[in-house]
């Protein structure tokens, strides 16, 4: 509950005015009911009282009045609560475990903030808040008002009231089943649909589109059915609903022949308020299974939200880090048990440029995400500078570190930003840089230059290309250590080797942590850490290890011919 009582306490101010303004609405609609009936009994008296009729249009224009300003808190409120499970999802983001958040996949997290966000504000909207406001005033002044004319009718709709109660819990539980099984079809029917959309050349090529058609095929079968099926029964709560408000008025209408003495107006203003006593409870068992039905989707949501955080990210740290030397001692991480780095020790000093090579799965990329601070290690010790890196604050941390993974981290906009973000950068030292990563020839051929829009995800470039552009970022942060996991791996031997050189020699003073599959880039590093199967098997120049590991020359054979991967 915490995220709604996150959310409620952030809007304060508007959700009291909104529900006030709820309020206020229903008491005058219910008042002037009251009031026309007895403007009506004085009519026929010939006895109309000038006030009455005064506060009457009062109360008419002021309720249509405040049903306009309604809309402002309404549509503000209702945009703004959405938003903020939203912002608070991305706060999490910022902190959560990286364990936690990898377990989850980015897909799976999407998909359950965007369903969560929308549940919640529907829970605390057509729920929460509605019964506050419209549904419990509605009842209560309607009862109020329907007793002042006549206690008698009060017992008649509380008779109606268990009627209704028995009818629709009966007719709700099928509603909720059929509902579910809706929800169900049409989750699974979206992902369909996306995965087809997004997955283009592997369907076509495997030629998987018959079959996920045939599939969506019979999942809109059902949705269709289902949906029929809810309406029907949707649509006999309410008939069955109507009846019961008929039965009633007929029974108010009727009130002469009981012996009631009711005047026109009383009659008339029990005609209206019956359906205001009653409508209520009606919407309220239609937004109960539907605030069940969202609940679902809420908890999802709400449970990712009480994952575990990183709390290293933010944690107190007076440290003064003087230089980036890396020490790793007796390092080992476990996935799910299964040893994936097995008592690693490492020593880079500042200013170094070393590599790790190994083959695939061997747990290069989790020696660089240990020593990022993103997996905690299990046993053994890293120091930076000479400090733990379980006592430094890692947001901190961050500050001084450059980490370009295999799959670049591009973003849609233009190659400025890109590299630059907003930063206010002259465009000669921009094309310096692209030199170094030798992409300047081709920016210069674009019409547009560097305010080239590069797409989704970098679309109009290839893949090597990408990899340069997030290289040449590098160039303009200020970072102490680099890491470059596969970070040229799509692009060709030459330009890889002339891209890595260029590297080396711009930040010879900098610590580079490098992952390479093709060894041919990695000839100049200082040092070269063999990894295979979870250990550290040797280490050396790339002279020293072509002499003396026999893994490292199977390696670099395989590199050579380009089959090793
Ligand atoms: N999130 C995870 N959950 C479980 N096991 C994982 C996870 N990430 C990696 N692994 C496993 O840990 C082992 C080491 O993976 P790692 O990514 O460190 O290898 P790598 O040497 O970098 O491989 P590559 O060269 O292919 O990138 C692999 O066997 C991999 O399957």
């Amino acid at each position: 509950m915490s995220s709604f009582f996150d959310v409620i306490k952030k809007n304060a101010g508007l959700v009291m005015s909104y529900l006030l303004l709820g309020i206020v609405i229903v008491f005058c609609e219910t008042f002037s009911v009251n009031l026309f009936q007895r403007i009506l009994d004085s009519i026929t008296l010939k006895s109309v009282d000038i006030g009455e009729i005064i506060l009457y249009s009062t109360l008419l224009i002021l309720g249509y009045i405040l049903n306009y300003v309604d809309n402002y808190p309404t549509t503000k409120l209702s945009s703004k609560i959405y938003l903020d499970f939203k912002i608070n999802a991305i706060r999490k983001i910022r902190t959560i475990d990286y364990k936690e958040y990898q377990k989850l996949g980015t897909g799976k997290i999407l998909q359950l903030i965007e369903n969560g966000s929308n549940a919640g504000r529907n829970i605390l909207f057509e729920y929460g808040f509605r019964i506050i406001r419209e549904l419990i005033p509605s009842l209560m002044f309607s009862l109020f008002f329907i007793a002042q004319i006549d206690i008698r009718i009060m017992y008649i709709i509380f008779v109606g009231y268990i009627l209704v109660f028995i009818v629709t819990n009966i007719l709700l539980k099928c509603l909720y089943s059929v509902k579910k099984e809706v929800l169900i079809n049409e989750e699974g029917f979206n992902r369909k649909l996306t995965r087809g959309f997004m997955e283009l050349v592997v369907f076509r090529i495997y030629r998987r589109f018959e079959n996920e058609i045939k599939q969506c095929v019979n999942m809109e079968d059902n949705i269709v059915r289902g949906k029929s099926k809810l309406v029907m029964i949707h649509e006999a709560f309410f008939t069955a609903f109507a009846v019961l408000i008929g039965i009633v008025k007929i029974i108010i209408l009727c009130a002469q022949f009981l012996g009631w003495n009711l005047s026109v107006g009383e009659i008339v203003a029990l005609l209206t308020l019956v359906d205001k006593a009653y409508t209520p409870i009606a919407i309220f068992n239609v937004i109960y299974i539907e605030k069940k039905l969202e609940q679902i989707a809420y908890e999802r949501y709400k449970e990712f939200l009480d994952l575990p955080n990183d709390t290293a990210l933010e944690q107190v740290d007076n440290n003064k880090i003087e230089n980036y030397n890396i020490e790793i001692k007796g390092l080992c991480y476990s996935y799910n048990k299964r040893q994936v780095v097995n008592n690693i020790d490492i020593n880079v000093k500042t200013g170094e440029a070393v590599a790790f090579v190994g083959e695939s799965g061997s747990g290069k990329s989790t020696i660089i995400k240990l020593i990022l601070g993103l997996l905690k290690y299990q046993n053994g010790s890293i120091k930076i500078g000479g400090i733990e890196l379980s006592k430094l604050n890692l947001n901190k941390f961050y500050t001084k570190i450059s980490y370009i993974s295999q799959d670049s981290p591009i973003f849609d906009g233009t190659i400025r930003e890109n590299i630059v973000f907003d930063r206010k950068i002259k465009d000669e030292d921009i094309m310096k840089v692209l030199d170094l990563v030798e992409l300047k020839e081709y920016v210069c051929s674009l019409p547009e230059g560097l305010d080239t829009e590069i797409g989704e995800k970098g679309q109009m470039l290839s893949g090597g290309e990408k990899q340069r552009l997030a290289l040449a970022r590098v160039f303009f942060d200020e970072s102490e250590l680099i890491i470059l996991d596969e970070a040229t791996s799509a692009m060709d031997n030459l330009t890889e080797s002339a891209i890595m050189n260029n590297i080396l020699k711009y930040f010879s003073n900098r610590t580079l942590l490098i992952i390479a599959h093709r060894l041919n880039s990695i000839e100049k590093v200082d040092r070269i850490y063999a990894i295979k199967d979870a250990n550290l098997i040797a280490e050396g120049t790339f002279a020293e290890m072509l002499d003396k590991s026999e893994y490292f020359k199977q390696l670099w054979t395989a590199s050579q011919s380009e089959d090793y991967k």
